[in-house]
């Protein structure tokens, strides 16, 4: 319950109105959650000043707001505000594992997410983060040359990996020689190797667990490369598994599976943009839908789930 440390460190005065209104969480939002003037939010001041690390409080998170939801945990913040809160908890986490286990094991989507890790690249994390114990994972993978565009392993590369002293042989890409069922046949039995060398950690019930695993979302509720109405939505047996019909291209992926996914210690879902408001919505509103979304069974048995949303991905939330 990692991010609940985070969360009640920086944030005790939301936590008792929360718990004071748990029951109905999305009565919040003719409480203290923001009203619409316009096209613009009007947020309440929510922390604690004296409990932030000057890092946080450089970032202005103060203009964020955040409601519990049973497990789930949202936040929303400015594009800028999120990759600050972002950095600051994923710090927090890595320092925390690294002292309890000497590793910090953390699984990467593609998409926007990278660009959201922005601030962990720059000071202080750049030179207080001890790189040299995490071990970089991806949740999903196109099956595609590590050095094509649409590779993630070349995303994150790109964009964060390559600014940060990990160890090259801490980082897991795919076997790019493969095709898709060999590539996640391979990269399950990487797993397995690191979780038998307790590397990565393992669940009750067997399975790899790792410390962090960052999501993104698609439009259609899409988490990792599984899909809505897809037949993997319910592999129950494999942590990878490959697809080679992706309807978002390139068609042929590896992913991990639920079972992994919901293994994990903490779950951050990272979601922006108003194309993705009515997902978000139908993911944190209370009547369930017949058919569920993907990233509604997003639901870490033994960890900690936490939203970061942009205005715009919470937009359908606010609205009476
Ligand atoms: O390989 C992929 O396509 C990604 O891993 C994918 O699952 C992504 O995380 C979501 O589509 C959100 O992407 P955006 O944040 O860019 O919308």
């Amino acid at each position: 319950m990692a991010f609940s440390t985070t969360l009640t460190n920086s944030c005790t005065l939301q936590s008792s109105l929360f718990c004071a209104q748990k029951s109905n969480p999305l009565s919040l939002k003719t409480s203290i959650l923001p009203t619409q003037i316009g096209k613009n939010f009007v947020f309440q001041p929510l922390r604690h000043s004296k409990v932030f690390s000057p890092n946080r409080c450089v970032g202005k998170i103060e203009a964020s707001l955040k409601w519990e939801k049973g497990y789930k945990n949202v936040e929303v913040f400015s594009k800028e505000h999120l990759a600050v809160s972002l950095a600051y908890d994923v710090a927090q986490l890595s320092n925390k594992f690294i002292k309890e286990r000497g590793y910090f094991t953390v699984a990467l989507s593609g998409g926007s997410l990278i660009k959201y890790l922005r601030k962990l690249v720059e000071s202080p994390y750049a030179e207080t983060i001890d790189w040299s114990k995490w071990h970089v994972f991806w949740v999903d993978e196109r099956v595609v040359p590590k050095d094509h565009l649409e590779s993630n392993y070349k995303l994150a590369s790109d964009g964060f990996l390559s600014k940060v002293p990990i160890p090259p042989l801490n980082v897991y890409a795919i076997d790019d020689s493969l095709p898709p069922d060999g590539a996640a046949d391979v990269y399950e039995t990487t797993l397995r190797r690191l979780v038998t060398s307790n590397v990565i950690s393992t669940s009750t019930n067997g399975l790899p667990k790792f410390d962090l695993m960052l999501l993104g979302m698609g439009p259609d509720g899409h988490v990792a490369s599984l899909f809505p109405g897809h037949a993997l939505l319910q592999e129950d047996q494999k942590w990878v598994t490959f697809l080679t019909d992706s309807p978002k291209p390139p068609s042929e992926r590896i992913t991990f599976t639920f079972p992994v996914i919901n293994a994990s210690s903490n779950v951050a879902m990272v979601v922006t943009g108003a194309g993705k408001s009515t997902a978000v919505y139908t993911a944190l509103e209370d009547e369930k839908q017949t058919v569920m979304l993907p990233v509604e069974k997003v639901s870490p048995l033994e960890g900690e789930l936490k939203w970061y949303l942009d205005k715009g991905a919470a937009s359908k939330l606010f609205k009476e």
